[in-house]
């Protein structure tokens, strides 16, 4: 039985880097930012130029084009997610079934909107990757482009850290460096060994 680990979080708050420290150590990954940064190449592209016309360039969806036309437009975003979602959850069919066929014990979800969309009903348990907000908000701030407007746009269609971290198996808590969350990924591996298949019955670590 392969166990599904849905890993969540915020926007900037440490999902790749804590999904990469179980990449190192062998675990199937599916990131779904990812999936989607590959669909905007491919498939997704004539759909969101028929939706958005202009925002693809050569073929590829220009995501700060298609930013600017979705973020603090609600119902743009929903028509956007309308179109996104349900290829990112064929990609991430495919992936379990991959895992599954090759006898996988453990695969990770990432996905950014795995509580917001319930994607959490098809884990057997949920990671949250947190970190005070000021810290969110410092890493988000430093990207290029990012400003205060568009770190807000996005962090208000999100739910709530407290709520996530409410409803998580487990914490990684990824503001005290890089050494101390990949200790918490070996705790959570260690506290799951053994139990793969069987459905909510991890722990927090203590
Ligand atoms: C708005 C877009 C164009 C911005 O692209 P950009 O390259 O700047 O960001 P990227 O895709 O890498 O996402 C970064 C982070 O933004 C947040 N975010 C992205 N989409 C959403 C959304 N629909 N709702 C809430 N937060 C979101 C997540 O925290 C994500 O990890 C892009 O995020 C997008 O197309 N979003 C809609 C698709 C979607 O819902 N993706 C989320 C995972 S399926
Ligand atoms: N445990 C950690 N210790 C120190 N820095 C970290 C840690 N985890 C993440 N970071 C830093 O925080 C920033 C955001 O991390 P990352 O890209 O993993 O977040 P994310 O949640 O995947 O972001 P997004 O929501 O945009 O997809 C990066 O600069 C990364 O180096």
């Amino acid at each position: 039985m392969t166990f599904v680990l849905g890993l969540t979080g915020s926007i900037g708050m440490g999902k790749s880097t804590t999904a990469n420290f179980f990449r190192a150590r062998g675990v199937p990954v599916h990131d779904s930012d990812a999936a989607v940064h590959e669909l905007y190449r491919g498939r997704a592209a004539p759909l969101v130029e028929a939706a958005f016309p202009g925002v693809v360039v050569d073929g590829v969806v220009d995501r700060e084009r298609l930013a600017a036309r979705v973020l603090g437009d609600a119902e743009a975003l929903r028509r956007l997610e309308a179109i996104v979602h349900p290829l990112v959850a064929e990609e991430e069919r495919a992936f379990l079934e991959r895992a599954r066929r090759d006898g996988a014990q453990l695969v990770i979800i990432d996905s950014p909107l795995l509580l917001e969309t319930a994607q959490d009903g098809r884990c057997d348990a949920v990671l949250v990757v947190s970190a005070p907000p000021e810290v969110q908000r410092a890493r988000v701030l430093s990207r290029p482009g990012m400003t205060e407007e568009r770190f807000e746009r996005i962090h208000v269609k999100q739910m709530p850290d407290a709520e996530k971290r409410r409803r998580a198996h487990f914490v990684v808590d990824s503001s005290r460096g890089l050494d101390a969350a990949e200790r918490q990924v070996r705790d959570i591996l260690r506290a799951l060994s053994g139990r793969p298949g069987h459905r909510r019955q991890a722990e927090a670590p203590a």
